[in-house]
């Protein structure tokens, strides 16, 4: 390869690098951190799921209607129950022996087993079906999330994300498992129990027709209000989450800036907000409960009262035989509680429809799509053999410039690395060197111009090949909770002892694996210098056999002089035999490279040519 240099590109933009980086590329060679990551797992999973998704779907359905249907059968076994009573009383009360109740009373207990079994069946068949329901809309959550590149500013914040899949999500469940079979029990029973009590009284049908209705209007009123108030709980919960979790992150930052006193108050307000919030829903849960028996009492007292009066004589009007009997009115009597009950039963799962809606939308918010990953939901079909040496990198014209921003911050760039080269990309900070990195790593894609990874095209469909055998270090690797060994291995399959002593040597840190043993390392990597941390990184990459381009954004800054030396003689032992790409200020870190491209030259050489 002849021109090897950063040629005639410009790397524009004058911005200051963002606060933070974006999560997802700190620490790991992408593709392990898809192994290990949640999110990523979801995604590499998520094609092979799709049928069987589709399918736990439908089933999900069918089973939480069937649930529906068979609550339905067993509410409705209460009117022969009910007759049955009925006729052995009005036998009674006629001279019939206690013996001729004996038969209707097992009938009776017989029927009731029979609805507590149907009952039961029915709720672990809807828990079920709900359960499942959930796992497939958190599964499509994270695979979205997934989905989305590092470079996307737009990502929810991670304890929103966290709070929404893991807490708020959990709504669902009563949603399906207990307000969808109440809704179709609620439009057939009371339907039926209307039609039976209409056979025998149009004046007792009428008093339950008057008052059945009025319940569903006013549980509407309140339902949209509950709605609402549930909506802004959740939302709430989710930034007190999300401000609990930044503020954990910078502890010691918050330490040292002596703002503990003000974090603690921002917490303070937040919990009195939610507190305001759950107390609104409380009472609106109460006030629809208060509503419902309300009328439902009403409702079963007048028919009481209408049947009383007339099996006595004073009514004598509103049953069509003329005059009921007293099985007829006690058959009235007891069937009439039923015609509420369930929505009475709606009322009481009204907030979980309220709370299961608001997650449901919680979940849809988290679906939205913003920057995408390149190939995040191809599946790496083959595992590429590592390149003699590593790959060559070509980028070919290209142009980006970040969602949201003006301009491009890299344009008509062109760059050649050849097979095992080490390179430097220098440059003033916010010139485009993360940028190009994240480029060359599939993270996000071009506006134009292609980037070719040992002469394959990097493109949505091979990026997620590619990037199995990149590994990216940043400044500051992620670690996660867990043995420092586990660390590096990130739950891969098949890597031998040897390949991680092999790992700990590239990285001089076979003593510090020593000191740590399976002790564990907290989040973040505490119990480890910030040169440790990315010595465990280059571990990580050198754990691998698959990769062969590294790719490493600043990994001195910050450090000492003596631990960045140590960080640089392990970058150029894990070099051996692979491509490194790396972003740097850092002249010594330079001094070992072949080449140095500055960025920053390119450009003043450009615009002196415009
Ligand atoms: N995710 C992002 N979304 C929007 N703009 C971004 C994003 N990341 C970086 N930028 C902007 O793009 C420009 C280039 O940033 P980049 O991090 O690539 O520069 P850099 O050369 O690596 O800087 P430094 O040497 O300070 O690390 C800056 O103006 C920055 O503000």
């Amino acid at each position: 390869m002849t021109d090897m240099a950063y040629s005639r590109g410009r790397l524009g933009g004058m911005g200051a690098l963002p606060a933070e980086r974006p999560a997802g590329l700190a620490g790991e060679p992408p593709q392990a951190q898809a192994e290990a990551h949640p999110r990523a797992q979801a995604s590499a999973h998520a094609s092979a799921h799709v049928s069987a998704q589709a399918s736990a779907h439908a089933s999900a359905h069918v089973s939480a209607r069937a649930a529906g249907y068979v609550q339905t059968l067993s509410s409705l076994l209460w009117l022969p129950q009910a007759g049955l009573i009925a006729w052995s009383v009005g036998g009674m009360a006629r001279g019939a022996g206690l013996a001729d109740a004996v038969a209707p009373a097992a009938l009776v207990f017989g029927i009731g087993a029979l609805r507590a079994a149907l009952d039961g069946w029915a709720g672990r068949l809807a828990f079920r079906a709900a359960r499942g329901k959930l796992s497939q809309l958190r599964h499509d959550a994270a695979a979205a999330l997934a989905g989305r590149s590092p470079l996307d500013q737009a990502r929810p914040a991670s304890g929103l994300a966290a709070s929404v899949l893991a807490e708020q999500a959990e709504a669902v469940v009563p949603l399906l498992a207990r307000f969808q079979p109440v809704r179709i029990r609620v439009t057939i029973v009371p339907l039926a129990i209307l039609l039976t009590v209409l056979a025998f009284s149009w004046v007792a049908a009428l008093t339950l027709l008057i008052a059945g209705p009025i319940i569903p209007v006013f549980m509407a009123l309140i339902g949209w209000r509950a709605k609402a108030a549930s909506e802004e709980q959740m939302v709430e919960i989710g930034g007190m989450n999300a401000f609990l979790l930044d503020r954990l992150r910078g502890l010691a930052t918050i330490r040292a800036l002596g703002a503990v006193d003000m974090t603690a108050a921002r917490l303070r307000a937040h919990a009195e907000g939610l507190r305001k919030r759950t107390m609104a829903v409380l009472r609106i849960a109460f006030l629809s409960s208060a509503v419902l028996e309300l009328f439902a009492a009403l409702g079963v007292a007048m028919v009481a009262v209408y049947v009383g009066f007339h099996l006595l004589g004073q009514l004598n009007f509103g049953a069509w035989s003329g005059r009921l009997t007293l099985a007829e009115g006690l058959f009235v009597l007891l069937i009439a509680p039923a015609f509420f009950e369930p929505l009475r039963e709606l009322s009481s799962v009204w907030h979980d429809r309220a709370s299961g809606e608001a997650a449901l939308n919680a979940l849809d918010g988290l679906r939205t799509t913003g920057v995408g990953l390149p190939g995040a939901d191809a599946k790496a079909s083959r595992v590429p053999a590592a390149a003699r040496g590593g790959p060559s990198v070509v980028v070919e014209n290209l142009a980006f410039a970040h969602a949201g921003a003006g301009r491009q911050v890299i344009t008509d760039a062109a760059l050649a690395i050849a097979p095992g080269e080490k390179v430097a990309l220098t440059g003033r900070s916010g010139a485009g060197k993360s940028t190009l990195l994240a480029l060359i790593a599939g993270l996000v894609a071009p506006e134009s111009g292609q980037i070719l990874i040992d002469g394959r095209a990097l493109t949505g469909a091979s990026a997620a090949e590619l990037r199995t055998r990149m590994a990216w270090i940043g400044q500051r690797p992620h670690i996660f909770a867990g043995s420092l060994m586990s660390n590096i291995t990130l739950g891969r399959d098949g890597l031998t002892a040897t390949d991680l002593d092999k790992a700990l040597a590239v990285a001089a840190l076979r003593d510090v694996a020593a000191a740590h043993g399976a002790a564990p390392l907290g989040e973040g990597g505490i119990g480890l210098s910030g040169g440790e941390a990315l010595r465990l990184a280059l571990a990580r990459a050198a754990a691998d056999p698959r990769i062969d381009l590294i790719l490493v954004d600043e990994p001195t800054a910050h450090l000492d002089a003596a631990t960045a030396a140590m960080v640089t003689e392990g970058l150029i032992a894990l070099s051996r035999g692979r491509t490194l790409v790396v972003a740097t200020h850092d002249p010594r870190l330079m001094a070992q490279m072949d080449r140095t491209i500055d960025v920053e030259a390119q450009v003043l050489e450009a615009l002196a040519c415009v």
